[in-house]
């Protein structure tokens, strides 16, 4: 299976169930594995064929700073719903880690697999 990947897209934004967080800004690191066929793309060394990571990774950085977001499952679902209605992905996995959560933890955070392949 091909994919496209994002590694490590750091989102700063207000995220968090305590009124504290609420008031300040955070980041979360977002790892996402993208089903696409690659193939298209090199044959014709086309990027029309081609699942832009620039383009998804701008996206998702304006859909998940556009309003606070109490849990970062939440924002698993919507970066996983956004993948696949706006760019035609049929399998995503997501990654979303959020370091400094948690003061004994190099890092917390989710993963979860949407579609089929
Ligand atoms: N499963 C989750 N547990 C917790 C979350 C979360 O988003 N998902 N969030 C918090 C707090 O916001 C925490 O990050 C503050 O340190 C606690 N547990």
């Amino acid at each position: 299976m091909d994919k496209v990947l994002i590694r490590q897209l750091s989102i700063e934004t207000v995220i968090g169930i305590y009124e504290w967080e609420k008031q300040i800004h955070q980041t979360l690191l977002v790892d996402l594995d993208m089903a696409w066929d690659n193939s298209a793309a090199a044959a014709a060394d086309n990027y029309q064929h081609a699942l832009c990571y620039e383009t998804v990774s701008k996206c998702l950085t304006q859909l998940i700073t556009e309003k606070p977001i109490e849990l970062i499952e939440t924002v698993a679902e919507m970066i996983a719903q956004c993948v696949q209605t706006e760019f035609n992905v049929p399998w995503v996995k997501v990654v979303v880690m959020k370091p400094g959560a948690i003061p004994h933890a190099a890092s917390v955070g989710v993963e979860i697999e949407r579609g089929r392949l």
